[in-house]
């Protein structure tokens, strides 16, 4: 098992989460979603080392890096500069980054169509375009788990696209496992095998994607209605999540609770 979350509790001033149990293989993408204040973020910094939980425990055999969804240096720093800071594990505390480690880092920068950025201070980026940077910090480390806070919350259609391709390849080609916040269903029906759905701070939803991201347990999930469906394109049949927008009021006083497991 590549990655195990243990009976995991997290608890500010009250419980966000609490006996939450699951776990992960080599080569899995895991979607995790939740409205906001859910504890998406919270999960993912205990479950990258960053933050101790409560109760319960992550046990977790490889290396493992996390994406931020912001972050401020506070001081000038080059995007390529901040790659480089992914390559510690390999230049050491004392070390200077070698040319391989360039290398490493400019192609990480290109595989996110990124690397026009490389010598741009990061404060300077756009929201997205430093989204993009951060990840490829994340691939420049050469982890074997990858954690990512929503990573295209910033991002337009085509990047969203980029980052998606990019995780799915990374997990189903290159055996990484990877673990993703997002608001939007359909990028979880697009990539993820697996998807842990956040209903409340003790009942969760975790298993096969196209079992658990359905119409009633989205709908409820963030308490309107929201209708998946499968469209044909090129002979394939693509899943998507609808959100129905103007159905809100409907949704409050009348949507029905899907019993769950
Ligand atoms: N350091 C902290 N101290 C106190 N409360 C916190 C702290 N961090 C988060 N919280 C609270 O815990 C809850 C979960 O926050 P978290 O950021 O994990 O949610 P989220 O699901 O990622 O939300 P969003 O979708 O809005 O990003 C929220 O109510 C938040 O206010």
């Amino acid at each position: 098992m590549m990655l195990q979350v243990c009976d995991v509790g997290i608890c500010y001033a009250t419980w966000v989460l609490r006996h939450l149990d699951f776990s992960l293989q080599a080569g899995q993408v895991l979607a995790v979603l939740g409205p906001n204040g859910r504890g998406k973020s919270s999960l993912l910094r205990v479950m990258a080392g960053l933050a101790r939980p409560q109760e319960g425990r992550v046990q977790c055999d490889a290396s493992v890096a996390y994406v931020p969804q912001f972050i401020h240096p506070g001081f000038e720093m080059t995007a390529l500069d901040l790659v480089l800071t992914g390559r510690a594990r390999h230049i050491g505390w004392k070390g200077a980054p070698s040319a391989h480690d360039r290398a490493v880092a400019h192609d990480c920068l290109r595989r996110l169509d990124a690397d026009r950025f490389a010598e741009r201070d990061i404060h300077h980026l756009s929201g997205g375009e430093r989204q993009l940077v951060l990840m490829a910090r994340a691939l420049a480390s050469g982890c074997q788990v990858m954690l990512l806070d929503e990573p295209a919350s910033a991002l337009d259609f085509h990047n969203q696209a980029v980052i998606l391709e990019v995780m799915r390849d990374l997990a189903h080609r290159e055996g990484m496992t990877v673990v993703f916040t997002t608001h939007v269903p359909q990028h979880a029906l697009e990539i993820a095998d697996q998807s842990l759905l956040l209903l409340d701070a003790q009942a969760f939803l975790f298993g096969a994607t196209l079992d658990t991201v359905t119409t009633e347990a989205l709908s409820r999930l963030y308490r309107l209605p929201i209708q998946r469906m499968a469209l044909e394109v090129d002979g394939r049949a693509v899943q998507t999540a609808i959100p129905l927008y103007h159905a809100i009021g409907r949704a409050m006083v009348s949507l029905p609770t899907p019993s769950l497991p």
